[in-house]
């Protein structure tokens, strides 16, 4: 299902740091949605996610509006695109960037960050999109409860054949 862009990260133990946090959430909820959202991947790979709090991290996370910093793509107010992230790589690579004009959430009003966050953490590690509608990377956003959110066959897949 996958035109996955290989490969991956060229080391299992990567770093992120959480740049700046959305008004929306408390900052304990933004820290929980964005450590399980990398536990996704995490649990079906070799990969490991290890939080800095200062200096370049292989996965820089901050939440932006329109055209931001050196960033090359740019967000588009609420609603629309919601996030974007840049497959593995030195510099953006592996940044996943979040559109602060959108209602970033725990639950399931607004956009819940946790899903939003393992999608965009997927092309951060390699996977582009999938065509299998029950799979993460779906290209359409699905409003599901995160306690009942599972990878799809397709996304665990996607995944190990790129760091199998
Ligand atoms: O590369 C792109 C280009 C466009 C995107 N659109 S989005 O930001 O509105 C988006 C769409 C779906 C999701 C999503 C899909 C499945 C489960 C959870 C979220 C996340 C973000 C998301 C994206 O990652
Ligand atoms: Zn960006």
């Amino acid at each position: 299902q996958y035109g996955y862009t290989l490969p991956g990260w060229w080391k299992y133990n990567l770093t992120y740091r959480i740049v700046n946090y959305t008004p929306d959430m408390p900052r304990a909820d933004v820290d929980e949605a964005i450590q399980k959202g990398l536990e996704v991947w995490s649990k079906v790979t070799p990969l490991t996610f290890t939080k800095i709090s200062k200096g370049i991290a292989d996965i820089m996370i901050a939440f932006r509006t329109r055209v931001h910093g050196w960033c090359p793509r740019y967000f588009d107010g609420p609603l629309g695109v919601l996030g974007h992230a840049f497959p593995p790589g030195l510099g953006l690579g592996g940044d996943t960037h979040f559109d602060e004009d959108e209602n970033w959430t725990k639950d399931g009003a607004g956009f819940n960050l946790f899903l939003v966050a393992a999608h965009e953490f997927g092309h951060a590690l390699g996977l582009s999109h999938s065509n299998d509608q029950t799979a993460l990377m779906f290209p359409n956003y699905v409003s599901l409860d995160p306690s009942k959110f599972s990878l799809s066959q397709d996304d665990i897949n996607g995944i190990q054949s790129i760091y199998g």
